[in-house]
């Protein structure tokens, strides 16, 4: 009964530990948003919901500890107790055994009840402990992403060569069950050409760039690079040839060259041409480390716009064959917007480059435009020949934006 009630018990706590410290995390990175909104009230309130939903498992978990405690306590006292009884009866009742044997069997007693104690006591830690392993192990039974490298099928170092991207009649879900996010897109971007992805919001166009890199995996259809199936190569090989600027900019501890040359495969020249092509080198010069400059955690001591040029500095490292751009000029100012646009738009000439924009104007002189609704392609076509169809979606959009901004 002791067992069953503590593991259960040990198994709530964790379970009821967990929300605390990500609400303590949240609370502390959300801090400016919550105090500017003066949601603080609100924060502490579920803190302390949670707080007590965690003390009261915890109480529980303690009160039937010393539960078991008591009873081996009585338990061991009565063990001394029976054994002195009994040898002092038998001295003076039989008039066996002296006094040193007495003694001999109550230190014997004491020590024996000690050894209970200590052994049940851990048994049952060791039998509480085993939640901890029975999560381990759920967290390791959840479904691997595949391969990082599948050594029967890889591709040659060279590919892809031309940087020609065909999905066909590609479809992907985020999960199994869930509705499908795009639904049988077939469409081609040549090589070299410039496709601005369009759409309005939860259309689909960030869902494109997760099935790119394969984030989320095809569930019907295909997506070729080259001709090739992406999808018959290893997770590693398939990634480290495509580039990507997120919108949310992802900088990791380390140095500013650990961020920009993780393998370290490239060397400080071309490590340093990729910052100048990034118009960031004249900023980390002035640090005195300089490509030793240590990043924060989540480069918190870069902002927002400088996070974005490093990842461009590293996509310009790469020199892969296809750029993905998503939604890379929302969070920035228009300076580092022009920066960015006008070193994509000269050092990745000969790639190809797909960017999901909000602001039309960052694609407008794209070669071609995808609009995106529902997960399908409503429209793709030269932004030229689109805007000329006054019924099209993307006029609408267009218009939309026009008015918005006047
Ligand atoms: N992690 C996820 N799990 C389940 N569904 C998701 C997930 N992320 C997005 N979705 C769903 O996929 C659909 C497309 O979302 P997606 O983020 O691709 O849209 P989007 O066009 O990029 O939108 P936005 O312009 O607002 O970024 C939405 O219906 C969304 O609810």
């Amino acid at each position: 009964m002791f067992l069953c009630s503590s593991r259960e018990l040990r198994r709530l706590e964790s379970t009821t530990g967990s929300p605390i410290i990500a609400q303590f995390q949240e609370s502390i990175s959300g801090a400016t948003s919550i105090r500017a909104y003066g949601h603080q009230s609100r924060f502490l309130q579920v803190l302390e919901t949670r707080l007590g939903q965690n003390i009261q498992v915890s109480y529980n978990y303690w009160i039937i500890k010393r539960w078991l405690s008591t009873r081996l306590d009585v338990f061991g006292n009565i063990i001394v107790f029976g054994t002195s009884l009994l040898a002092v009866m038998s001295v003076h009742l039989y008039g066996v055994g002296d006094a040193s044997l007495v003694g001999l069997a109550i230190t014997y007693a004491f020590e024996m009840s000690n050894l209970i104690r200590f052994a049940v006591r851990s048994y049952t830690d060791m039998e509480d402990s085993m939640t901890h392993v029975e999560r381990a192990l759920e967290y390791a039974r959840l479904l691997p992403e595949s391969a990082d490298i599948i050594e029967d099928c890889r591709p040659k170092d060279t590919w892809p060569e031309h940087g020609k991207l065909e999905f066909k009649a590609y479809s992907a879900r985020y999960r199994d069950g869930l509705d499908l996010v795009l639904k049988d897109l077939s469409f081609c971007v040549l090589p070299r050409q410039k496709v601005g992805i369009v759409g309005r919001t939860g259309a689909g166009k960030s869902s494109l760039s997760l099935a790119l890199f394969r984030i989320i995996e095809s569930a019907r259809g295909q997506i070729l690079l080259d001709g090739k199936d992406i999808s018959q190569y290893g997770l590693f090989d398939v990634r480290s040839k495509l580039s990507i600027i997120p919108q949310d900019p992802v900088l990791f501890a380390g140095t500013v060259r650990e961020n920009l040359d993780p393998f370290n495969e490239y060397s400080d020249q071309d490590i340093w041409q990729a910052l100048e092509q990034a118009h960031l080198a004249d900023y980390i010069r002035t640090k005195d480390d300089r490509l030793e400059f240590i990043v924060t955690q989540s480069g918190n001591n870069f902002s927002i716009g400088q996070k974005q040029l490093i990842c461009l500095a590293r996509a310009l490292l790469k020199h892969a064959k296809v750029l993905v751009l998503d939604e890379a000029t929302a969070a920035i100012d228009n300076a580092t917007d022009e920066i960015i646009q006008e070193t994509i738009r000269a050092e990745f000439e000969s790639c190809t480059v797909l960017t999901i924009a909000h602001r039309l104007n960052t694609i407008i002189d794209s070669d071609m435009v995808l609009l995106i609704d529902d997960g399908r392609i409503a429209e793709y076509d030269t932004p030229q020949k689109l805007l000329a169809n006054r019924k099209s979606l993307f006029t609408e959009l267009v218009e939309e934006a026009q008015n918005r901004n006047t």
